[in-house]
């Protein structure tokens, strides 16, 4: 027992052993940029480039005309336009005029989406891009494949989430061959700018995706079910959304910043023999534990048949 307690990583409290887990990062480096002056490209205009945009202007990383974004669909494009943005229906054109490039359509649309860049006359210019893919399941040494037709194309592989917005996210990523040290400080600072990030291997990062990039929606279920038991327990629909949101965000607080175990954490609320325990008991009855393990589970399989792997 006394040899256990001399292990920072374990903490005893009763019965039960908190074994705060060891993590599967790489090293950070110390450097960090504080703005970034290379011109930012978006091949796809949807939600998750929305964020990375919205969260790094609002951090004053970029200035919004440093962006450049590119869809077929010319009526999405002027809500970038009224953001400030540069915009284009040529997929080409926005990698000629930029240094980072996120790919950022869906994985299925990937191969339609550079398919004749090749061909066009901006592809002469299309050089020593830094492409960062966000897309679910694509595999670095894919994409190098895919876009080996660019000379000095570099790969970073990325797993973001959409609360980067609000400066909350959390971004797993993972650099393929020939990234350079500065590519990974333009890649950390819009990471940090926008939450937090860490470099893993990239035989996780579909466990990343399905934990944290698909995660929000599953937290947002969790919000919605607590405002539901709050309507039906007498309280207005407003107040109840409100108070589940804020509780969500305040126990995700405690976990991040007391450093204790979350099944400490949960021990510190339920009382013996009072009313949190009657709701945890109905819940391990409803098996929401294995349920949020399973949903995490086929997530990160599906990651995998997107990228064809
Ligand atoms: N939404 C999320 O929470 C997350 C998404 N991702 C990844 O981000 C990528 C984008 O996802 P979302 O933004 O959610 O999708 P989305 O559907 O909101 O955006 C994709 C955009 O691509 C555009 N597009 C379609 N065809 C195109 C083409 N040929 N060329 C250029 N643009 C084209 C569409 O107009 C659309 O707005 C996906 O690969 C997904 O796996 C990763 C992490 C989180
Ligand atoms: O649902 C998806 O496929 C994407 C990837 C992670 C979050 N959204």
């Amino acid at each position: 027992m006394l040899k256990l307690m001399k292990r920072p990583h374990l903490i005893l409290s009763c019965r039960t052993f908190y074994v705060t887990p060891k993590n599967n990062c790489e090293d950070e480096p110390i450097e960090r940029l504080s703005c970034v002056e290379e011109k930012i490209g978006f091949i796809g205009d949807g939600n998750m480039a929305k964020a990375i945009f919205k969260g790094i202007v609002n951090k004053c990383l970029i200035q919004p005309n440093q962006v450049n974004v590119s869809s077929p669909y010319i009526k999405n494009l002027d809500v970038w336009k009224e953001m400030g943005a540069c915009v284009s229906t040529d997929n080409a054109e926005i990698m000629e005029i930029s240094d980072v490039v996120f790919l950022a359509v869906k994985p299925h649309i990937l191969p339609e989406a550079i398919k004749n860049i090749e061909k066009s006359p901006h592809a002469a210019n299309i050089k020593n891009k830094l492409f960062l893919s966000i897309l679910a399941g694509y595999k670095i040494s894919k994409l190098e494949k895919m876009l080996s037709c660019f000379e000095g194309a570099r790969v970073v592989r990325l797993m973001p989430n959409t609360p980067m917005m609000v400066g909350a996210g959390c971004t797993a990523f993972c650099p393929g061959h020939g990234v350079t040290e500065h590519d990974l400080m333009i890649v950390r600072a819009i990471l940090e700018a926008t939450g937090i990030c860490h470099r893993v291997p990239e035989n996780i990062i579909n466990a990343v995706g399905a934990l944290s990039g698909g995660g929000p929606a599953f937290v947002y279920l969790m919000i919605e079910a607590l405002s539901d038991g709050g309507v039906r327990m007498g309280m207005h629909r407003a107040m109840a959304s409100k108070f589940a949101a804020q509780t969500v965000m305040g126990a995700a607080k405690m976990v991040l910043e007391t450093n204790k175990h979350t099944g400490q954490l949960k021990d510190e609320v339920c009382s013996a023999g009072g009313t949190t325990i009657a709701g945890m008991h109905e819940l391990e009855r409803g098996r929401v534990r294995g349920s949020i393990m399973n949903a995490v589970e086929a997530s990160a399989k599906r990651a995998d048949q997107l990228g064809g792997q």
